[in-house]
């Protein structure tokens, strides 16, 4: 029996960039491991400045992008040989992405019900309508919204934070283990986004799904995540128990983000502030240095 949910095993992707006298070898993702256990629902930050990684990261953990090293596994299954479309929908059902701008993970000139119920019908093979609506009706509540909420409504009929709120209840028709969300909420309106980031703590509670969660921000990810894991240059600096590492970072790099940034409950080591989660102040992706 495999105890593994996921299993990234020295996943790396290089990029080779220009042509013949201007070639460009960029090592985007450079021996990342990592394990997700099995019944063990955490949230894992994954957190760096511009260009460190994170989405190349996360795209190969959601069979987006091929490692060019190394061997990322689901439930023993290596992602690389998923090549059938019953394979990809058995991929599916385990991990949902959850992307930066709802407003792109929509067509605008689609309801966004239609987008629901068609995903409902992929995952649960023939069921009858009514049957596809309560269950929508369902994820929406998840989610805080209902089927008559957004019902008949278009994407551009809906602010940022209820979209989110729609894609997230979209990924949640799938019955998933693993929620991939990169920057979930760094297009959301500053007053929206605790709200968010809490969901994701009721579904890690309440549901037991697992979320990776992509993000520049220092301060979300210390709120709500159990571990997490600092990329600088495509590789892991330092991870671990959320709380233990950003209260004494051990690398420079972790440091300097630790610094830019005041913690719930953690001391500012320059100003000796305690902010409240209301309090958090989130200066943006940290300068990306040569
Ligand atoms: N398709 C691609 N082709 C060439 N280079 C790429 C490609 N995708 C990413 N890269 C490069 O790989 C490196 C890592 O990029 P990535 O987007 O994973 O970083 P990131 O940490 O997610 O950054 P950001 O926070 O800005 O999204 C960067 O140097 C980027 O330019």
């Amino acid at each position: 029996m495999n105890d593994l949910l996921l299993d990234v095993i020295e996943a790396g992707k290089t990029f080779v960039r220009g042509g013949l006298l201007s070639r460009e070898t960029i090592v985007a993702v450079n021996k990342v491991s990592f394990q997700l256990a099995v019944g063990r629902p955490e949230i894992l930050a994954i957190i760096g400045e511009s260009g460190s990684g994170k989405t190349t990261l996360a795209r190969m953990i959601l069979n987006m992008e091929a490692p060019t090293s190394g061997r990322l596994l689901l439930g023993g299954i290596d992602l690389a040989a998923i090549s059938d479309s019953a394979s990809r929908l058995a991929f599916m059902h385990k991990v949902q992405p959850i992307f930066q701008n709802p407003f792109e993970s929509f067509n605008p000139l689609k309801r966004v019900e239609r987008y629901l119920l068609m995903t409902r019908r992929r995952f649960s093979g023939v069921a009858g309508e009514r049957a596809t609506a309560a269950a929508v009706d369902a994820a929406l509540h998840k989610v805080g919204l209902s089927l008559n909420e957004v019902g008949g409504r278009y994407p551009h009929e809906l602010s940022g934070g209820q979209l989110q709120r729609i894609a997230i209840a979209r990924a949640l028709l799938a019955e998933p283990k693993l929620i991939v969300a990169d920057e979930p909420v760094s297009m959301i309106d500053a007053s929206l986004r605790t709200s968010i980031v809490n969901l994701f703590r009721t579904l890690r509670d309440d549901l037991g799904i697992s979320i990776i969660y992509v993000t520049h921000d220092l301060a979300t990810a210390y709120y709500i995540s159990d571990r997490i894991m600092i990329m600088q240059k495509g590789s892991v600096v330092e991870s671990g128990d959320a709380r233990t590492v950003l209260k004494a970072p051990q690398h420079p790099y972790t440091r300097l983000l630790r610094e830019a940034v005041l913690l719930p409950e953690v001391p500012n080591a320059k100003t000796n502030r305690t902010p409240s989660m209301n309090g958090l102040i989130s200066p943006g992706p940290p300068e990306r240095r040569a």
